[in-house]
């Protein structure tokens, strides 16, 4: 009987082999008392020193084969090995308490795991397991054990671990690793991200993988859904094994697209840009071929910590994003905090109504040393590339005004410290507010550009929480009533020489693009894997035809008219 398995997808693929179990359980540590602490002292010594060999032999080979930024990993593990915190605390156990290395390395090292773990953030839980890398192959040299990595394959597998650490991933031969499925683990942890520049489908988080799969079963790893099908029967193969024929097909023909420009059939250019969260995004959105990065959601930066990050932390984060995406157009959003996104630190009251409440813009403009200190990072990160700075959340152009006299100041004093700026940067606004929508045509005599932010734009448009399941059937994308004022937006832009982008969910909805293409979007800004598919769909409509279904597409009623039409359209567009 096959059994269905969901975790989180992790990489984007579909693969079906044989499962190996990696045994990479924890060590087991016991403890022992010793006399002579300064022998054991400088046993631990000698393993932190073949710990480090062991990571710079990685770190080079992993530099030659994935690039720096995956070396970075092993280079942050030698900085964990070289923390005096955790070297010192070791050493002290060791010689306080009289204990062998190993049981002072892994107590430690677990209380400094579990304060990261602890914390409400994704990334930062995800160091955790970092540090977990570290200490296994530091315990893994005092107790004479070898690391349970699979270099002697000589068969295909697919590999199936509690947690792979980015070592454990960085030492998988390719040619025989199809694929892997682990217990913990999010989209963020580093071997997810490795995972997806290797290209191996992967799904991660599945919980209880490892109880569920014996060695040598079959499985199937889809990676597009986050799904795993344990001993799957003939069918399941055969359908699979069908999917996996057309995704490759389909995978060519989005390769060829990679380095191109995204062209209507007519010869139109529009932009396709990614969405990130942090610069680790940044590999899944060079390899998608983004025209550059359409929203940075700088809030990522302020969570998950317990004091706000200094101005050279964010001005490393900005700098490092500008300079990865060599010249090309960098949205990046001034702090948006507020609504369902808390910082446990700034101490705001409990609100009503949060989404309508003291969130984003508001709060930066109330507390502007904050506020403050993120326009100076952005500023002098603007020498690295071609930044465009934008304010979220807009209501009013009072608003806007403050915000940006608020940033001409400190360009100002930056200037009288000497700072020369030598790059040009445009200022803009999300438009996401009702009221900003309908008074474009005033905002666009003073903003560089508009990005419409559908995802707020649409539940203040129809009243309807985005977080409610319960009026989700009122969170309509293609709505006449939103259409309008995107065309609004559009319109007011271009009358004033203006671009508009797009950074909601909807910009990478292939039944929102034709409509978006005829209205005259110019940026489309997404997550780095709808771009490929959004660029196939658009080289093959012409925006001038589009164009001309715009009226009637704005004279319908209801969101179903809407998205029946457009898809009657579509479908003649694949004939
Ligand atoms: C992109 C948007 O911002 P966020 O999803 O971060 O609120 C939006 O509202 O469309
Ligand atoms: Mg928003």
């Amino acid at each position: 009987m096959s059994r269905k398995i969901t975790g989180v997808k992790a990489s984007a693929g579909i693969v079906i082999g044989k499962a190996l179990l990696l045994d990479n359980s924890d060590l087991h540590i016991q403890s022992v008392l010793v006399e002579d602490t300064g022998a054991e002292t400088s046993r631990f010594r000698e393993a932190l020193e073949k710990a480090k060999e062991d990571l710079l032999d990685i770190s080079e080979r992993v530099e030659q084969e994935l690039g720096t930024e995956h070396a970075d990993i092993f280079r942050a593990h030698l900085m964990v090995l070289e923390d005096p915190e955790l070297v010192d605390t070791v050493q002290a156990k060791i010689e306080q308490e009289k204990v062998n290395a190993e049981h002072a390395m892994h107590e430690v090292a677990q209380s400094f795991i579990s304060l990261f773990e602890q914390m409400d953030n994704e990334y930062m839980r995800e160091r955790a397991a970092d540090i977990r890398d570290v200490t296994k192959r530091v315990l893994s040299h005092l107790m004479g054990v070898e690391l349970s990595v699979p270099s002697q394959l000589q068969d295909e597998v697919i590999i199936v671990a509690k947690d792979l650490t980015p070592s454990d991933t960085a030492q998988l031969d390719r040619r025989f690793v199809k694929g892997f499925v682990t217990d913990i683990g999010g989209r963020t942890s580093h071997s997810a991200i490795m995972a997806r520049s290797m290209g191996i489908p992967a799904v991660v988080g599945t919980r209880d993988m490892t109880r569920e799969a014996q060695a040598g079963v079959t499985l199937i790893v889809d990676g597009h859904e986050g799904i795993v099908i344990i001993d799957p029967s003939e069918k399941e193969i055969a359908a699979y094994q069908e999917q996996q024929i057309l995704y490759d097909k389909q995978k060519e023909e989005w390769a060829q697209l990679v380095g191109t420009k995204t062209m209507s059939r007519d010869g139109h250019h529009v932009e396709l840009a990614a969405n990130i969260g942090s610069p680790l995004d940044l590999d899944d959105v060079l390899a998608n071929g983004a025209e550059g990065v359409g929203l940075f959601r700088t809030e990522f930066l302020y969570m998950g910590r317990d004091e706000l990050p200094t101005e050279e932390e964010q001005f490393q984060a900005y700098k490092q994003v500008l300079e990865q995406m060599d010249g090309k157009p960098v949205v990046i959003r001034t702090l948006d905090i507020g609504g369902d996104k808390h910082l446990p630190y700034l101490d705001l009251p409990e609100e009503m109504n949060p989404f309508l409440g003291f969130r984003a813009i508001r709060l930066c403009l109330d507390n502007q040393d904050l506020f403050r200190t993120q326009l100076r990072a952005l500023l002098r990160a603007s020498v690295h590339g071609n930044l465009k700075i934008m304010f979220p959340m807009i209501a009013t152009l009072e608003e806007f005004r403050q915000a940006k006299a608020v940033l001409e100041e400190e360009k100002q004093s930056m200037q009288d410290e000497g700072f020369v700026f030598t790059q040009p940067f445009e200022v803009g606004i999300m438009v996401e507010i009702p009221a900003a929508a309908m008074m474009a045509d005033m905002f666009a005599n003073e903003v560089d550009f508009f990005s419409i932010g559908t995802n707020d734009l649409i539940q203040y448009t129809l009243a309807a929480d985005r977080m409610n399941e319960r009026v989700a059937y009122l969170y309509q994308p293609y709505h006449p009533a939103v259409l309008r004022l995107i065309r609004q937006v559009i319109e007011a832009a271009h009358a004033k020489g203006k671009w508009v982008g797009m950074c909601g969910e909807m910009a990478g909805d292939l039944v929102a693009i034709p409509i978006l293409l005829g209205m005259g979007l110019d940026e489309f800004s997404m997550s780095a894997s709808s771009i490929l598919p959004a660029r196939q769909l658009i080289s093959r409509m012409s925006r001038d035809e589009k164009a001309k279904d715009t009226e009637q597409i704005l004279s319908m009623s209801t969101s179903q008219q809407v998205e029946d039409f457009v898809k009657t359209q579509l479908a003649k567009t694949d004939n």
